[in-house]
């Protein structure tokens, strides 16, 4: 039987990350990834992917809107030899062992849904039925909250790092300064933004957590992704566990349900 290779496309409000597999299943292995900011995608198909085997499967999640996924699409099809169908996921009601708590389940975020299914299986996968709380810092910033059960109870948006600075850059007269440095007493503009903005995140979920806490009466656990994720590290107030690919995780468990 000829590789059923497998190709993951997540398109955020900054950036595409896509990633090839050697098949649609959790635990496959890497064959090559990468990252483009929306406004180089015109140079995937002739850069990073003209090197790569033709995927088998192609599922995606976007949330950077229609023009965006059209531009893939075409790059898609610029690419001699591949004939894969592209899959977008819509968050669903209920999907491999997460349910949807939101009022409009299709209104959720496609990259929220992903990564609590990807989030979940990962604590499932260490044998633990426990209440998690999912936040990825990205563009914006987003942290969801399951229960024990998989039951996706809500989550908060917040703005991202570079959002926040945007707005208290353009809403004042002085705040255009460089970046700081994140300290608990800041005693000039810099790290005061920097601060601030770090701290707006971290205490949206220490928030989250004993929300949940007192929701479930059971300590959560609680995984961090997205692309700013590591400027979070050092000012999270619980323990909590990075997954870089949590996206891809997430994908590869819709995938498997689907194709597997
Ligand atoms: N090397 C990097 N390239 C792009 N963004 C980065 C990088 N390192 C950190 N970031 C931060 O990550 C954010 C984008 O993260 P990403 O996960 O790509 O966002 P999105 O999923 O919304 O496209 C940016 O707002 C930026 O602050
Ligand atoms: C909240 C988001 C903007 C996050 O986007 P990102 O930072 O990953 O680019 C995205 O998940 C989104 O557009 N969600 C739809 C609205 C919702 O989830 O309620
Ligand atoms: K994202």
């Amino acid at each position: 039987m000829p590789p059923m290779t497998f190709l993951a496309i997540d398109i955020g409000n900054t950036r595409l990350k896509w990633a090839m597999y050697d098949s649609p299943r959790p635990g496959a292995a890497l064959l090559a990834h990468g990252a483009e900011f929306l406004e180089h995608i015109e140079r995937l198909a002739e850069g990073p992917w003209s090197k790569l085997p033709p995927p088998t499967r192609m599922l995606g999640c976007v949330v950077a809107g229609e023009t965006a996924r059209r531009r893939v699409h075409d790059q898609m099809e610029l690419m001699l030899g591949w004939e894969v169908e592209p899959r977008w996921v819509v968050p669903a009601l209920q999907e491999a062992g997460v349910t949807n708590g939101y009022d409009h389940p299709s209104r959720l975020g496609a990259d929220r849904w992903v990564a609590m299914i990807g989030a979940r299986h990962h604590i499932l996968q260490r044998g633990n039925e426990r209440p998690l709380i999912v936040v990825m810092v990205g563009t914006a910033v987003t942290v969801d909250a399951l229960d024990a059960q998989g039951h996706f109870l809500g989550g908060l948006i917040l703005p991202g790092h570079g959002i926040m600075l945007r707005a208290l850059e353009s809403g004042t007269a002085g705040l255009h300064v460089p970046t700081g440095s994140v300290t608990p007493f800041p005693r000039n503009t810099s790290d005061a933004l920097t601060s601030g903005g770090t701290y707006a995140i971290a205490g949206a979920v220490e928030r989250t957590y004993q929300h949940l806490y007192l929701h479930c009466s059971m300590e959560p656990a609680c995984i961090m992704a997205g692309g700013a994720g590591w400027k979070m590290v050092p000012s999270m107030t619980r323990p909590f566990e990075l997954v870089d690919n949590l996206i891809f995780e997430g994908l590869l468990v819709m995938a498997q349900q689907r194709w597997g």
